[in-house]
């Protein structure tokens, strides 16, 4: 199995570097700089490590080193006890990176290898991460190939790896220019949380799921990811992308991946099970945006400082997405996800047929399995019961397991799962070019002429009503 603690440890190099593009940005000061603090804090980075931030903005070392502390702090739990000592792993380079403006970056990269070198005698491990919008991912790439510091390094690309088919297939070339295949790490954090990666071992290491999990068994798989976050504060980043390409093509269809991908031929080789997943992207089928998809828009979007009054993105996004393989044909893969909805929730339910047998008619609500994807990750069964008492009648009840309670357990949050399976060189929860290649070719219809326009809805609710329409004969078990 990847990601056991005795795997990550024994291939974990003595030293690192992690080169932070974008480390002023919302994303880095929000998840990835806590998240290589508690990397740090659960003991599994390297020996010897540095951070080095590159962004515009004109800082010194200390001035980056202020900013680190600060998004450290608001993560809460406090600062590490030895926080005083590894702030002085952070250093900074200003400028905006690429071919014709290395700036600082390959001098202070050099002093800090050489300083890792002497510290543990050995060649440090090099991780450059894009934490950038997709515009910046050709000309940083560009960059580093110009400057040589792509030479064996890792690079680890956010998402959206591109944004159409198109712009994704020029990125791919160009990347494929300047990196081989296993320096690149795509990364898409939601198969980094921890209710994602238990579904491998809950359908796997469990015949109860793994023999249901088919279409003879299964009625509607929905992944469900409401957000009741506003975007304002990065408007200009929203505006460009909107929700199905921020959301959708990226975090949906790899949580889908993960639900509909046949067994890997070997569980503990991330090889295996990165292909398993990405293969099954290609029986995606492409959207029908006219049948199958419904936008939104909330009101009040266009409001916000930096959207156009007459903006069409849209901020909701819910699909009806068909997986042509034997074991999904005809079984609706229900997609929704949305800023300023009622909630903030993130949740696969296997809506299960109806039985056979005596109950066949009774069952006024469908049982299920949901997978709560949220902090720590839930499992729990809706099932039918006999309501107590002297009457035969049925209830529906609930049964949870959260994955903070299993005994020997300590979760990691996903950007630091991914950053450690960085560090140890596994790729098994990365993307592939293909599998991507797959994802955007499905999405392809929802950025052509028949893309539907976004319909309003008011900030706080599950968005247009005319979504309700996809998840029919049953309704969306979040909400509502
Ligand atoms: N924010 C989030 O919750 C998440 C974001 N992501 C992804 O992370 C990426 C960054 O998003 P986010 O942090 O929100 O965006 P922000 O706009 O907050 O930050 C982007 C950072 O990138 C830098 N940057 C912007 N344009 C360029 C450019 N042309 N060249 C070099 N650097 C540039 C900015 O530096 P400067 O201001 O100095 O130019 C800034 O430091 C996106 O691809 C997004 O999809 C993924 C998961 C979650
Ligand atoms: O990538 C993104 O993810 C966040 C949601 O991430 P989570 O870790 O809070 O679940 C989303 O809000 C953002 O728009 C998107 O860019």
């Amino acid at each position: 199995m990847p990601h056991t603690p005795s795997s990550t440890t024994q291939q974990l190099p003595d030293a690192a570097v992690i080169v932070l593009f974008g480390a002023t940005g919302d994303l880095a000061g929000r998840m990835v700089l806590p998240a290589i603090v508690e990397v740090h804090e659960r003991g599994l980075m390297p020996r010897a490590w540095r951070i080095i931030g590159c962004a515009a903005d004109e800082l010194d070392d200390e001035g980056f080193r202020r900013h680190v502390d600060e998004a450290v702090a608001r993560r809460g739990g406090g600062l590490p006890d030895d926080w005083a000592h590894i702030r002085g792993n952070v250093r900074y380079c200003a400028g905006t990176f690429g071919v014709d403006n290395p700036g600082r970056l390959p001098e202070v990269l050099g002093e800090v290898r050489e300083e890792l070198r002497r510290e543990t005698g050995g060649e440090p491990v090099v991780i450059h991460f894009l934490a950038v919008p997709p515009v910046a991912f050709a000309p940083i790439t560009r960059g580093l190939g110009a400057h040589h510091l792509a030479d064996g390094a890792r690079v680890i690309f956010e998402k959206p790896y591109g944004t159409s088919l198109e712009s994704f297939e020029k990125l791919d070339a160009l990347v494929k220019e300047v990196l081989a295949e296993e320096q690149v790490f795509r990364i898409d954090h939601f198969l980094g949380k921890e209710g994602v990666q238990t579904i491998y071992v809950l359908r796997f290491a469990n015949q109860l799921f793994g023999s249901e999990w088919n279409r003879s068994s299964i009625e509607q798989v929905q992944i469900d990811v409401p957000e009741d976050l506003d975007v304002a504060n990065r408007a200009t980043f929203y505006e460009a992308t909107g929700a199905a390409l921020d959301m959708l093509v990226t975090h949906l269809f790899q949580v889908a991946s993960q639900v509909a991908m046949e067994p890997p031929m070997d569980l503990r080789d991330p090889n295996s099970v990165l292909q398993a997943r990405e293969a099954v992207l290609k029986s995606f089928h492409p959207l029908d945006p006219k049948e199958d998809v419904v936008l939104g828009q909330f009101d009040g979007y266009r409001d916000i400082p930096g959207v156009p009054d007459d903006s069409t993105q849209d901020t909701f996004v819910a699909a009806r997405l068909w997986v042509d393989t034997e074991r999904w044909r005809g079984v609706p893969f229900l997609l929704r996800t949305g800023k300023r909805m009622a909630t903030k929730q993130q949740r696969i339910t296997l809506v299960l047929r109806p039985p056979f047998g005596p109950l066949a008619h009774e069952l006024k609500v469908p049982n299920t399995v949901e997978i709560d994807f949220a902090g720590e990750g839930e499992v729990a069964l809706g099932m039918t019961v006999k309501t107590p008492g002297p009457d035969l009648t049925y209830s529906s009840g609930r049964a949870r397991l959260n994955l903070d309670d299993v005994v020997g357990g300590e979760g990691l949050s996903p950007y630091a799962s991914l950053i450690n399976d960085a560090l140890v060189g596994d790729r098994s929860l990365f993307t592939t070019a293909e599998g991507l290649r797959a994802a955007f070719t499905a999405f392809a219809p929802l950025q052509g002429p028949d893309r539907p326009a976004p319909l309003p809805y008011p900030p706080g609710s599950w968005g247009p009503e005319e979504a309700r329409r996809l998840a029919a004969p049953h309704r969306w078990m979040l909400g509502e």
